[in-house]
């Protein structure tokens, strides 16, 4: 149905153009380990671009919110339960190029960074996915085979519907030459979700880089919510928070388990643009994505500058 309804909408603004076809739907697949930039820099690049945008990440997320709410953390032996309440649950993703903020951690800062928040059975859930007990299961939830086909059915009708959302926003204003897209970030977006994606990148920064970046954005946030008694920086830590090493700790278990799981690990697709963002700014990487994909898509560059 979901699927009739985006052919439909695809034809009608394909009509509407007649004079100046749209350019074919056009994927981005970002994938790359944990903290390495991805989420942050897809949405950039979709709202560089007018594209929508996926955080395949917060569905296996809410996956994983979903049994610790059910007690089901024993994901050894399959999970019958949890996949059936995965296929019964409603998962949004409502990206909302609209509402930006600086991330308060980039070097430069300047560019804008929209707002994502993630509806699982249309509670906002986009907080609670983040916290330390998801973080610490997800890897495991996300390694069954079972769980991946229940989420694979939501990431593809998601794919769908921002592609279509892209398209619409094109049509009211006239810009016929922008083409309809997606961005979406995760472990297996190039090699197995979007195989044909007309551009693929592969995001990675050192262990250590990633781990100070996800501190820095913990504490942030943390230091919002409850703002500590002397300043947190990296060696003097607040002892409710996690320390650096916590989190690199974290992270190293978690790319450990996508590199090695059965299913889907986590690859450097054969036809991706490996990019190393340790030393670059987050300008950089935004708009060297995005001139790759306008190259691709004909369109002329815009930050030759750089
Ligand atoms: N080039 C960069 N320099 C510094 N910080 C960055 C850079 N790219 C991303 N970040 C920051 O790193 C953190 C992790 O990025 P995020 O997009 O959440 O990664 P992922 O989705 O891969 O887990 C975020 O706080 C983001 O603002
Ligand atoms: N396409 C995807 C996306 C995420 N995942 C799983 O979901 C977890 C959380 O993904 P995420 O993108 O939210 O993680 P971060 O890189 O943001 O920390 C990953 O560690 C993987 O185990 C996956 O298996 N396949």
């Amino acid at each position: 149905m979901q699927c009739l309804r985006a052919t439909l909408c695809r034809r009608a603004t394909r009509h509407l153009f007649a004079s100046k076809p749209l350019a074919r739907d056009f994927t981005i697949a970002i994938d790359g380990p944990a903290a390495s930039g991805k989420s942050s820099t897809a949405r950039a690049v979709a709202l560089e671009l007018g594209f929508g945008y996926i955080d395949s990440g917060s569905i296996y997320r809410c996956a994983t919110l979903l049994a610790l709410r059910h007690d089901i953390t024993d994901i050894s032996a399959g999970a019958p339960d949890l996949i059936d309440l995965i296929n019964k649950a409603s998962v949004d993703i409502k990206f909302q190029p609209q509402s930006t903020r600086s991330a308060p951690n980039l070097i430069t800062g300047r560019l804008p960074v929209p707002d994502v928040r993630i509806l699982l059975n249309d509670e906002d859930v986009s907080e609670e996915i983040r916290k330390p007990d998801v973080n610490r299961l997800v890897a495991k939830v996300a390694s069954d085979g079972g769980v991946r086909s229940a989420v694979l059915g939501i990431q593809r009708a998601l794919a769908r519907a921002a592609e279509t959302r892209s398209k619409s926003v094109v049509g009211k204003e006239g810009v016929s030459s922008v083409p309809g897209g997606v961005v979406m970030d995760g472990r297996d977006i190039g090699t197995t979700i979007f195989p044909n994606a007309e551009l693929k990148i592969y995001l990675d920064a050192s262990a250590m880089a990633r781990a100070i970046r996800r501190w820095d954005e913990m504490n942030s946030s943390l230091k919002r919510a409850k703002p500590p008694a002397v300043p947190a920086t990296a060696e003097n830590t607040p002892a409710e928070y996690p320390s650096v090493e916590d989190i690199a700790r974290e992270l190293e278990e978690r790319d450990y388990a996508d590199i090695n799981r059965q299913h889907s690990p986590l690859r450097i697709a054969k036809d991706a643009i490996v990019i190393d963002n340790t030393s670059m700014t987050f300008e950089q990487q935004v708009y060297s994505i995005a001139d790759l994909a306008r190259d691709r898509m004909g369109l002329e560059r815009k930050h030759d500058d750089l």
